[in-house]
């Protein structure tokens, strides 16, 4: 579990996380959203003690992270995986954060091939794809076996192959009853990805719900021949529930009536229907009516 409780970060005057309240619980992927310089990344330092908040908390497992004793085995993070020094090899590198963590080296082996590098495993890191320097990265997370996972972003640059992988991967720690907080900029897969989210705007909380609740169903498709004469039937039905009609192509879109209530009134109007699709908000809608408004670019000043 991780908890963050009225957490503010500052650099010099830009306010880059203000008053920011969330849990993160286990056995569930948590997507963390929001718009470039919403303050993902500074929350996620904050929560790896590597930002120091001016006030508020982030707690792992109920401690500070400077509190954890054996941080490794606790927590795991993948921030910024261009950050592995090019002429070590894998063996090496986890070789070495192995040792100066107390971690065996069978460990090492193990999450080698769980990250699927055990061919290269041998070989030097300079050569590397983007995609092998992130599985290396997260093999790097896994590591200490945490409960407690956090991914900053890892799907950037990858190939098809790589980004199922990573929510193939993303799924399974959670299944296992570990904590997963994923940040991506990439809609659609977080929403084959992630379970509930937490969704900021300028180092605020916008949203903190279930992935299904967010992306419920947001109208109905009819398709009829007679359109216009079902969109009459329907108005006053609708009118009297605060619904809504419009065209659509060979068709309609309402809201505010389920398809069972609109296949019903096209029969007793005795109006053919040719298709009553539900269709459910898509994450990415969503996300962008949530953030319309805090996606400036410009940088938060406080008035001193
Ligand atoms: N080390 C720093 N020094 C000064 N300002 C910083 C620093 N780190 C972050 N900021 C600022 O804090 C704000 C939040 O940045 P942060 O990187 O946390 O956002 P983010 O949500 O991760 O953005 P992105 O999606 O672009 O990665 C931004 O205005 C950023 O410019």
């Amino acid at each position: 579990m991780i908890e963050v409780r009225e957490l503010t970060k500052r650099f010099g005057r830009t306010v880059a996380v203000d008053g920011l309240t969330f849990h993160v619980k286990p056995g569930r992927v948590t997507g963390f959203l929001g718009p470039n310089g919403a303050g993902k990344s500074t929350t996620m330092r904050v929560i790896l003690g590597l930002d120091r908040p001016a006030s508020g908390e982030a707690l792992v497992g109920g401690r500070r992270y400077a509190g954890i004793r054996h941080p490794m085995r606790e927590v795991g993070a993948l921030l910024d995986a261009g950050a592995v020094q090019g002429g070590r090899t894998p063996l090496g590198h986890l070789s070495w954060i192995a040792r100066s963590n107390r971690i065996g080296r069978d460990r090492v082996v193990s999450v080698i091939e769980q990250v699927g590098l055990a061919g290269v495993a041998r070989k030097r890191i300079t050569g590397f794809s983007l995609g092998m320097r992130q599985r290396l990265g997260i093999a790097a997370a896994l590591l200490g076996d945490p409960g407690v996972l956090l991914f900053d972003e890892p799907v950037n640059g990858l190939d098809p192959d790589g980004v199922r992988w990573i929510r193939e991967l993303m799924r399974g720690l959670a299944a296992e009853g570990r904590t997963v907080l994923l940040s991506s900029h990439l809609m659609s897969e977080m929403e084959l990805t992630a379970d509930h989210l937490v969704i900021i705007g300028r180092g605020r909380l916008l949203a903190d719900t279930a992935m299904r609740d967010l992306t419920g169903v947001r109208d109905v498709f009819v398709r009829s021949t007679r359109a216009d004469d079902l969109a009459a039937a329907l108005s006053t039905e609708l009118s009297a529930v605060g619904g809504t009609v419009a065209p659509e192509g060979e068709g309609l879109s309402v809201r505010g009536l389920d398809p069972v209530e609109i296949g019903d009134l096209a029969a007793r109007h005795a109006i053919p229907v040719h298709e009553i699709t539900p269709r459910a908000a898509s994450l990415e809608e969503t996300y962008l009516r949530l953030t319309e408004n805090v996606t400036d670019h410009a940088s938060r000043r406080v008035d001193r």
